[in-house]
């Protein structure tokens, strides 16, 4: 699957811009503040309806302007689909495939499976255990089509035991509640461990290239002690809680822990080998859901070479290219992608105080 159109419209600096992207690796290369990773924003709008660089969207509105568009065609397996997402300044979001109105973004990110690994992208190791979560349950999401509804599910529960936590609730009024969260929480946590499991095979032939001297282990921990019964547990800590205000453990307290011997992998590995880490970590999570669903990932590398020396830059894009999948990078100056690769791009786009022109 990939991006056969891309249109553009009132995106931060960009005003307007059309590209045919290839089928493989597509460069984009330009001055700082030009407008490369708007590029790159704006299609992870499109699969994601958000941005990864700002949770507030409106701000990547054009500053003259009330909305934003963003326009593909998508080319599959089965023939062509388009896709538009449109927001508006007041918050109003229109996202259409095939002229159709869609109502749940979730379609989006079903329809267009997006990997992206920006500078930033070390939060996924640095920042807490919830971007390590949101990347779990990216797999759990494509891996099983049940995934959705029962994290949705779980949510909600949690969302109820809380405020009746707050509420001073006795026990016997939350413990309905319980028996649902618990046949939820179990579903969500089977599948995710499921999930991390596949990944792993993949993970270690990857990391094995990227970090041939550097042993890390990625394990799954699922939100509270594997020995313990869920039920038992909320039953347990219900005083805890209730002091608290809110539910200590389940599932949502789950995260992927990445080690290096005894150490966190971000306090072993140098910045470079932990940019090498989360790529090894995306393409792994794109390598599946294609033996999984067929499905291609879009990959969306924003300044690639930062941080890397050649020979680490050379590997990366070959892994990335021996995904089969479209890639999108951007650089500041296109010798750094171009002189890496064993074969030229698929396409090259300059980005100009926010004008975009293929280069032939
Ligand atoms: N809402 C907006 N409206 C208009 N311009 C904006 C808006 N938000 C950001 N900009 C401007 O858009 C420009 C593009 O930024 P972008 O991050 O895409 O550049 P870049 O080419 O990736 O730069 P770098 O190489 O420094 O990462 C910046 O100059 C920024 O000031």
């Amino acid at each position: 699957m990939s991006l056969i159109r891309l249109k553009i419209d009132t995106f931060r600096n960009i005003d307007s811009a059309q590209l045919l992207p290839g089928d493989g690796l597509n460069l984009i290369y330009g001055l700082n503040g030009s407008g490369k990773t708007s590029i790159l924003e704006a299609i992870y709008f499109l699969g994601m309806g958000r941005s990864f660089r700002s949770h507030l969207s409106q701000r990547v509105i054009n500053t003259d302007a009330d909305q934003l568009t963003v326009f593909a065609v998508m080319q599959h397996a089965r023939g062509e689909d388009k896709v538009g997402f449109r927001r508006s300044r007041n918050g109003d979001t229109e996202v259409r495939i095939n002229g159709d109105k869609v109502k749940r973004l979730s379609v989006l990110a079903e329809t267009l499976p997006i990997q992206v690994i920006t500078p930033e992208s070390f939060s996924l190791l640095f920042e807490g255990p919830k971007s390590r979560r949101q990347f779990i349950d990216w797999g759990a999401f494509h891996s099983d089509p049940h995934f959705y509804q029962a994290w949705t599910n779980t949510r909600r529960i949690l969302k109820q035991r809380n405020q009746l936590l707050r509420d001073g609730s006795s026990y016997s009024n939350i413990q309905f509640w319980d028996r649902e969260l618990v046949r939820y929480a179990e579903q969500v946590t089977s599948i995710r461990n499921a999930y991390v499991d596949s990944l792993n095979e993949l993970l270690k032939g990857i990391i094995g290239e990227f970090l041939p001297r550097v042993s890390v282990k990625v394990s799954f921990t699922r939100g509270w002690d594997s020995k313990t019964d869920l039920a038992q547990l909320l039953e347990t800590q219900y005083q805890r809680d209730l002091s608290l205000g809110h539910t200590v453990s389940g599932p949502h307290k789950a995260d992927l822990r990445l080690r290096v011997g005894n150490l966190p992998a971000q306090d072993a590995l140098s910045r470079g080998q932990l940019k090498l880490l989360v790529c090894a970590l995306r393409i792994a999570q794109g390598k599946l859901l294609k033996q999984q669903s067929d499905k291609n990932s879009i990959y969306l590398v924003d300044d690639l070479p930062s941080e890397l020396d050649a020979d680490h830059r050379r590997l990366l894009l070959k892994q990335l290219t021996d995904t089969g999948a479209q890639v999108f990078v951007t650089a500041i100056e296109p010798s750094a992608i171009v002189d890496s690769l064993h074969r030229a791009p698929s396409r090259m786009f300059h980005v100009e105080h926010g004008r975009v022109t293929q280069v032939e």
